[in-house]
């Protein structure tokens, strides 16, 4: 057993509980993300991960249980409340506008984080004000020598990337992001891998990955599910090697 993490506690859920019409796609969840950690929830197909996320950012509201971050409890609040609690999500299905280069992608984003609210008509000068940050959030991300390129003519893993910066924008404490590797190549992944790494200095991040090179190469910490449950967690090596782990994942390549 890893001994208890001396570190605050930077988002935290107990006892969640989400029913769709009867059926439990999540049952009395308990999870402690510790400031600073990068947290990985994994397990099989249809084991409640998205389901989980979308609980912890508000996007559904739970059946029973409670979440809080850093102490305060925002059980209930709106998405909108949520990220101004610091907690910000990426999506896994990319929602960028094809004409608008990354530069403008981001300062709208950091428009609507100022109160401008996401406006599809835009001033320049009101703009402008956000082009540093921008091009500095743009960079961190990798893309800087893209920064004048519509989103249209990006390759999938610059998409993402860019997704990453827009999460950036809204300065949040917490991260959750919403298996960032999916559908890339090695390379992409090995980027991405870099990417979060520099990302999460100095914030916490939760992030679902099916790809066990990622989890292993990222995660602090990782929870497993099972059927809406918590199977197991621990470090990855404690994880890896738990025997209720093992089966679960069994049970899951037999059925592929
Ligand atoms: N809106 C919904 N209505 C009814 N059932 C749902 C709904 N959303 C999810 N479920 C069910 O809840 C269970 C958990 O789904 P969820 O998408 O959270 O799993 P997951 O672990 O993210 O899976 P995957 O790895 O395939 O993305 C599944 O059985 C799914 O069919």
């Amino acid at each position: 057993m890893t001994p208890p993490d001396p570190r605050p506690v930077a988002l935290s859920a107990r006892g969640l509980t989400k029913d769709f019409r009867g059926f439990r796609a999540v049952k009395d969840v308990d999870l402690d993300v510790v400031d600073g950690e990068v947290h990985a929830l994994v397990g099989p197909n249809g084991a409640g991960k998205t389901t989980l996320f979308n609980l912890l950012t508000g996007f559904i509201p739970p059946t029973a249980g409670t979440i809080t971050v850093h102490g305060r409890d925002i059980t209930g609040r709106t998405p909108e409340q949520i990220a101004h609690e610091g907690v910000a999500r990426s999506f896994q299905i990319t929602s960028l506008f094809d004409h608008l280069n990354p530069r403008e992608h981001v300062e709208l984003a950091l428009q609507g984080m100022a109160g401008g609210g996401l406006r599809f008509w835009r001033s320049d000068s009101v703009l402008r004000r956000f082009r540093g940050r921008a091009e500095e959030l743009v960079e961190e991300v990798g893309l800087a020598d893209l920064v004048e390129r519509p989103a249209g003519e990006l390759a999938y893993g610059q998409k993402r990337a860019l997704e990453m910066a827009l999460v950036l924008a809204l300065d949040p404490k917490v991260m959750l992001l919403d298996e960032p590797t999916a559908g890339m190549g090695r390379e992409d992944v090995d980027r991405t891998i870099a990417l979060v790494r520099r990302i999460a200095t100095g914030r916490t991040v939760v992030f679902v990955d099916h790809n066990m090179h990622v989890v292993g190469s990222l995660a602090d910490h990782v929870t497993v599910l099972m059927a809406g449950e918590v199977l197991a967690r621990g470090t990855y090596d404690e994880v890896r090697t738990d025997e209720r782990v093992i089966t679960a994942y069994l049970g899951e390549d037999s059925h592929a």
